[in-house]
């Protein structure tokens, strides 16, 4: 094989990273609050901008910040609605921007409960997860990953792990009766041929969480590779327009701590939160035969 000399521009994009957007919607005095950070990233011919310092076609990251801005004037709706809105802009408003990634982080905040009632505008972040979402848009198909990070979920007993190959480095006792803890990570994929206009992603997201939440809970859990098919199963048999779902869980393990020599049993109830290291179990649970769209999940390889 020849090696060429020629060095060519390969794929690139690139935007605005991490607007962090507030929308407070007070057309009465019970205010509505949406709290994003978006990154917009466009893709498309830029070769003059990076072969010969002509920026004819760079929309300026900049002038891609005030976009997000001046769209959340209009209301957010849900972070995929608002994402879409930023992909028809960009790739309808100029000829050359033929694509890109929109990615968004939601922050859900709750209404304060003073005297027993949520505060028309005093709010509390709902530290349980962060919302995500995807837009990546290549030519005439649209691709949308919905998801969820930092979901903490814990049960203390249903769980155990047994039966695993012992070797000489092998320490760890086989247990019945465990407690099964991790941050759900959790992404999942919608068919190309959704109607992504006439879909409620509110309520898709809430109730594929509640599913996550209950995968989690209902079987005895054998190990956590398991309990992870059985949250990815319960999704995709409630949401044919979901393709595929991928998680990354670490398994954050407690150990029964050892109170003999304070003369103390300890019959699987004190145990040591350990932070690190933890296990990290990461699969795809999907249809059979579907088309895996890896420019979905990383874009630009290596990137993301
Ligand atoms: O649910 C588990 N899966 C494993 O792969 C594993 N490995 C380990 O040491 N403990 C556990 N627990």
């Amino acid at each position: 094989m020849t090696m060429s000399n020629n060095i060519v521009l390969g794929e690139n994009q690139y935007g605005k990273a991490e607007v962090r957007v507030v929308k407070v919607t007070r057309d009465t005095d019970r205010h509505h609050i949406e709290d994003l950070n978006v990154t917009s990233q466009l893709r498309g011919d830029f070769q003059a901008a990076h072969l010969e310092g002509d920026n004819g076609h760079v929309v300026a990251t900049d002038t891609q910040k005030n976009t997000v801005y001046a769209f959340a004037r209009e209301g957010v709706g849900s972070p995929e609605s608002f994402l879409l809105r930023l992909a028809d802009h960009f790739t309808g408003g100029f000829d050359w921007v033929t694509g890109g990634r929109w990615e968004a982080e939601a922050y859900s905040w709750d209404r304060i409960q003073a005297h027993g009632e949520g505060h028309d505008h005093s709010f509390v972040r709902n530290g349980q997860e962060v919302r995500t979402a995807v837009v990546v848009r290549d030519g005439a198909t649209t691709h949308l990953i919905s998801g969820l990070k930092d979901l903490t979920v814990l049960k203390t007993t249903q769980s155990g792990f047994v039966g695993y190959p012992r070797d000489k480095y092998t320490t760890l006792p086989e247990t019945t009766d465990r407690i099964l803890a991790t941050d759900v990570s959790a992404r999942w994929r919608y068919n190309t041929n959704l109607d992504f206009a006439g879909t409620d992603f509110n309520k898709s997201y809430e109730d594929i969480k509640a599913l996550l939440l209950e995968g989690f809970t209902e079987n005895y859990s054998h190990a956590l590779q398991q309990t992870l098919f059985d949250m990815g199963k319960k999704v995709l048999e409630a949401h044919s327009e979901v393709d595929e779902i991928k998680f990354s869980m670490p398994n954050k393990h407690h150990f029964l701590v050892d109170l003999s020599p304070f003369g103390l049993d300890n019959p699987n109830e004190v145990f040591f939160a350990a932070d690190r290291p933890y296990g990290l179990i990461e699969a795809t649970v999907q249809r059979e035969n579907i088309d895996a769209a890896p420019v979905a999940w990383s874009g630009i390889a290596g990137f993301c």
